[in-house]
């Protein structure tokens, strides 16, 4: 190991009156150490590499596991770089703490900063004037990039009031929603707010419902929920892992680099059109198909059509095998079918049993013929078994009876044959069914994701060998799993010596020594799997998910250990929940708490009074948020002519760049006019203009509101508010969510008379 230089004793704490000059110093500190640990952390790294795959099975896991770890650490050192530390905490006792992404000690274990997710650092968010908490001040540090710009008090002390109270300013909260959007989430890991961080830091069993109105922070807070879990659990969730489920890809993309920054990057993230490994669901164009196929009904569909491919015969059939004509009773069918059928087994799987069984008694059938013609003769007749089951005719037969299937064609089938859906979904009226009809071939949908997921767990593997082979590789991992403890023993030692925990686990150590294939760590292997089990799930705008949905993702843990986020009034799905209770119950029963967050900090007042005022005038339930600023620019409301739509949504998209000077504009028009409206804009704006998915990055993006749910601009202006409405279904829900966009300003471009309330 290098020697290291940092002691916190080098540059002692600035005093309670310092400011930025002195915590300049103190931040210069804290970042000569994180540099000091990556230079340690790449020679420790580079050494263990160069080291050469020699020695036992134990000497080369311990390497991969040091390996492991240092890779781990230095990825970790990397992300946290920009806005390292970010508060600092003065307590009655004297005792001052710095509150950062990491915790970080100097060479003697002194400790330098805590992490924020540390029990100790819980009073950073929590503290208030009415309950100190024994906390004298709150101090942000307001870094950009590794420079002190700036430190924000927050003096709960009254005693400390008379003292120099200079450093009060726009407060680090306002800045933070202040700032000019950048098409990707930031972490809010400076400016947790006491109501979230009791979310952020509740316990990790049972299912927690986060209710709260648009910009409450709730995707914000289920993601530094994510991390504080991953922090507090490390040992359990590293190797079972965490799901992250949002609503689409461009929620995804937004959310991404959350994770990261906080230091953490091993977390599944999957839009609901991913969570089957192999398909990508595109959207469902008719909402009636969508709310059909999100009934909990297919649960029971689906069984019937898998054991609706179960037949039997009504007459003997002969088959000709070797020659010999064997005839096959319906009885020899049914004991087959009655013998798979009780092993329990999904249906391709006890299909094996059912075929085995078949063929064993044709081969006697047929033993008995071949006997009988050799008078006696006792040679041995084992082949005749393999005989049977190589026979052409015996396969058609065996398959007319138990047609082995996969999720895919059995969806297929149901979708492209009216008299199989006729028969195996009695709950369906005709007319329902009749809105299902698709040809074999056409793409699957986002909904039609769950009724795979469904299909997959009851048809089982297809592939007879498959469950030889899993065995066969999970006995193989076990062994691994074995050497990598041993190996994780004994690198601990060292690591507590380093001041890092819960780094390394075997699962990861033995994830690298798996032979059979790139290494893989646990999340990518559960991304991939669809069995896979996780320790926590996390789903956000929840109220949109389909009773379907939450059945498939129950399974994914049945631990029932979830963070579920959602906003009731901002339902637009079909299937959108009307009350967490009538959502929920079905899966979780009573199991569930429900929090609420009540602070909007996205939109200011002005907008929000008039998103409110429209929402209720529509008839759509809402409780009034507080919100965190008034808003400098007042919402604009256009009326023009039909001819004139088009040219008008440009103006005002200019007009907002005007009025905010900088930042992202989105505009939100209805489905149809998206391309329309993108071509005017590029017209002025070039390729700087985006167009949905993917291109937050972009000056300018046009979206669909579909598209803009759980997004944020810093202006908005919203096309054509009557057709926004009329495409969700009169579901005022979506209009809802768009006029709550904005960070800064909305727009209202309209033709068509205005919907109630504006
Ligand atoms: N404590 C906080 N400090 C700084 N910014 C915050 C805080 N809480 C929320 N924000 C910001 O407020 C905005 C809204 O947060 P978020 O997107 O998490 O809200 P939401 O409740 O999921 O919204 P919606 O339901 O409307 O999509 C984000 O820019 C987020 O960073």
């Amino acid at each position: 190991m290098s020697d290291t230089t940092i002691a916190a004793s080098d540059v002692p704490v600035p005093p309670l009156e310092g400011g930025v000059e002195e915590e300049r110093e103190y931040v210069g500190l804290l970042y000569s150490r994180l540099d000091e640990l990556r230079a340690e952390k790449e020679e420790q790294l580079s050494r263990v590499r160069g080291s050469g795959a020699v020695g036992t099975m134990q000497n080369v896991s311990e390497r991969d596991a040091f390996a492991t770890m240092y890779e781990d650490r230095l990825a970790q050192l990397n992300a946290v770089d920009d806005r390292l530390v970010f508060g600092r905490l003065d307590l009655d006792s004297g005792e001052c703490r710095y509150i950062g992404r990491i915790g970080l000690t100097d060479q003697h274990q002194q400790r330098l900063m805590l992490d924020w997710r540390a029990p100790e650092a819980g009073v950073f968010y929590q503290a208030t004037a009415f309950e100190r908490q024994g906390v004298r001040r709150r101090r942000h540090l307001l870094l950009k990039r590794r420079d002190v710009q700036g430190v924000e008090d927050e003096v709960l002390d009254a005693d400390l009031l008379d003292e120099d109270t200079e450093n009060h300013g726009d407060g680090a909260l306002l800045a933070a929603l202040k700032a000019r959007r950048t098409g990707q989430m930031g972490d809010i890991v400076a400016t947790i707010q006491a109501e979230q961080d009791r979310i952020i830091r509740a316990d990790l069993p049972g299912v927690m419902v986060v209710q709260g109105g648009p910009g409450t922070g709730k995707t914000a807070v289920a993601l530094h929920r994510a991390a504080y879990l991953l922090y507090s659990h490390r040992e359990r969730l590293k190797s079972a892992g965490v799901l992250i489920v949002g609503p689409n890809s461009t929620f995804m993309s937004y959310i991404d680099r959350v994770l990261p920054s906080l230091g953490e990057t091993g977390v599944v993230m999957s839009s609901l059109s991913e969570l089957y490994p192999g398909v990508r669901g595109i959207e469902e164009q008719d909402p009636n198909v969508d709310e059909i196929k999100g009934r909990l009904d297919w649960t029971q569909i689906i069984a019937d059509a898998v054991a609706h491919r179960q037949r039997t015969i009504a007459e003997p059939r002969d088959v000709v095998i070797d020659g010999i004509r064997v005839s096959v009773t319906p009885a020899i069918i049914n004991r087959g079918r009655e013998r798979a059928r009780a092993t329990g087994k999904p249906y391709n799987e006890a299909r094996s049993t059912f075929v085995k069984v078949v063929v064993k008694d044709i081969a006697e059938k047929l033993e008995k013929i071949v006997e009988k013609r050799s008078e006696g003769n006792e040679a041995d007749r084992s082949y005749l078994v393999e005989d049977v089951r190589q026979s052409r005719q015996v396969r058609t037969l065996l398959n007319m009876c138990w047609m082995p299937r996969t999720p895919q064609n059995l969806l297929e089938d149901l979708f492209s044959r009216p008299q199989y859906l006729a028969d195996v979904a009695p709950q369906l009226t005709r007319q329902e069914r009749d809105l299902l009809a698709r040809e074999k071939g056409t793409p699957f949908t986002i909904s039609d994701v769950a009724l795979l997921d469904e299909a997959a767990e009851l048809l089982g593997d297809l592939d007879e060998t498959a469950g030889r082979e899993e065995a066969r590789q999970k006995a193989a991992r076990e062994k691994d799993l074995e050497n990598a403890q041993k190996a994780v023993e004994n690198a601990t030692p060292q690591l507590a010596e380093m001041g890092i925990e819960g780094f390394l686990d075997a699962e990861s150590v033995a994830a690298m020594n798996d032979e059979s294939g790139p290494s893989l760590s646990a999340s990518e292997r559960a991304q991939v799997d669809r069995t896979w089990t996780y320790g926590h799930v996390v789903v956000d705008e929840a109220q949109e998910l389909s009773p379907m949905q939450w059945h498939v993702l129950m399974r994914r843990c049945p631990l029932k250990s979830f963070t579920v986020v959602g906003d009731i009034a901002q339902g637009s799905s079909p299937s959108a929940a009307h009350s967490w209770a009538s959502a929920m119950e079905p899966f979780v029963g009573e199991r569930m708490r429900v929090e609420e967050l009540t602070v909007n900090y996205r939109t200011p007042r002005n907008i929000v009074d008039l998103a409110e005022g429209i929402a209720r005038a529509n008839g759509l339930e809402i409780t009034s948020l507080r919100t965190v600023r008034d808003g400098d620019y007042e919402p604009i409301v256009e009326q023009v002519d039909a001819e004139q739509l088009l040219s008008a949504a440009r103006d005002a998209v200019g007009a907002e760049q005007k009025r905010i000077g900088e930042g992202l504009v989105a505009a939100i028009v209805p489905e149809p006019l998206v391309g329309q409206v993108r071509d005017q804009l590029a017209e002025l704006h070039g390729d700087r203009v985006g167009r949905g998915a993917g291109s937050l990055s972009q000056d300018v993006v046009v979206l669909s509101a579909e598209e803009a749910k759980g997004l944020e601009f810093d202006a908005v202006v919203l096309v054509e508010p009557a057709d926004l409405l009329e495409e969700a279904h009169g579901k005022i829900g979506s209009l809802y969510v768009a006029l709550t966009r904005p960070t800064h300003a909305l727009h209202v471009v309209a033709s068509k008379p205005l919907p109630a309330g504006f």
